[in-house]
């Protein structure tokens, strides 16, 4: 097999396979959003999901891309992340050895080793015109993220010349970019440098309404749409009341559901086994207190949460 063979077929096996609307709840809320993104992206612009974490950006990226109906490359932001992990870099050597017997008593030999590079992600994406899925982008340093720039404005992907018989690739037209990120003030994450944010349409998102949240518990956790309700009404209401150290997000509703709905437990505050899962998945997103009395008080605002919304 060629080397560019061995790239294509590696390129194709670190791609992710991802089907429009498999799995994804969409309302009007989420409809509006998907369709604004999609069309920034067909226009040629890169697009870029901010908000809390648990919001849905992720999924949201992943449906988006489905819809522009090329394979995914998936990247994930990373603190140790530097270029190279983006572009590629050299692993090991070929070898090629020539024995020349021109004079039957004479045997020359001739050796050389060629360092051997391999694409990376980006590259792969921007060669072979993938959507590239940019995953917590600002959990990379900003430098790390340097390389996008001329990708996203010059659509050209500059390599180390050192390394390859080209210095540059020309970005493949149909290549599209979707970046996500949680907010700056997040442990972790980088302030984006402001030339990459400037290349970028960013949509902020935020938690979404209660029906769109239900419908995306009902889904997610197989869960009786009641149950996703009151489950949901819980949650947002802890999180309106600002007692938490750790926004209860749609995740935290997810696992109550999906648990209620595996073991068959009533959502009820009548239920024991209701109210328990509740302070174990809820409780330590609490605001924590040495005070045994304001400890105590915070449980109390949990409990009576959950009777206000499951009764
Ligand atoms: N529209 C949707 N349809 C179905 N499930 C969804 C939808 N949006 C979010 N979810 C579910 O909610 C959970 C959180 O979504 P996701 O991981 O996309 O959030 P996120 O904002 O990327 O979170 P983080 O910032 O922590 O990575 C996941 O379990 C996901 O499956």
């Amino acid at each position: 097999m060629t080397s560019v063979a061995r790239s294509k077929a590696a390129a194709a096996k670190a791609t992710l396979a991802v089907r429009p609307s498999a799995g994804f709840v969409s309302t009007g809320e989420l409809r509006a959003i998907s369709e604004r993104a999609l069309s920034y992206l067909q226009v040629g612009f890169p697009v870029h999901f901010r908000g809390p974490a648990g919001t849905g950006k992720t999924t949201l990226a992943m449906h988006v891309a489905a819809q522009l109906g090329r394979p995914v490359m998936l990247i994930v932001g990373d603190e140790e992340f530097t270029a190279s992990d983006l572009i590629g870099g050299q692993t090991g050597y070929s070898y090629r050895r020539v024995v020349d017997r021109f004079i039957h008593s004479v045997v020359k030999y001739e050796e050389d080793a060629v360092q051997r590079w391999v694409d990376n992600r980006l590259t792969t994406a921007c060669r072979e015109g993938y959507t590239l899925i940019y995953d917590e982008f600002t959990r990379s340093r900003p430098e790390a993220n340097n390389v996008l720039l001329t990708v996203l404005e010059e659509r050209m992907l500059v390599l180390p010349t050192m390394t390859r018989s080209e210095s540059y690739i020309k970005v493949h037209p149909e290549f599209r970019a979707i970046f996500t990120s949680n907010p700056q003030e997040y442990a972790g994450v980088h302030g984006a440098q402001d030339a990459l944010s400037d290349r970028l349409i960013t949509i902020d998102l935020n938690f979404y309404d209660r029906e769109t949240e239900a419908a995306i518990i009902t889904a997610g956790a197989g869960a009786h749409p009641s149950t996703a309700l009151a489950v949901v009404d819980v949650v947002h209401a802890l999180r309106a009341s600002g007692a938490y150290s750790q926004m209860p997000t749609m995740r935290a509703a997810l696992m109550i559901a999906k648990v209620l709905t595996e073991r068959n437990i009533q959502p009820s505050a009548d239920n024991p086994a209701f109210v328990t899962l509740c302070f174990d998945v809820l409780a330590s997103k609490l605001k924590y207190s040495s005070d045994r009395e304001q400890r105590e008080q915070q449980r109390q605002l949990l409990l009576d949460l959950i009777r206000r919304y499951c009764s």
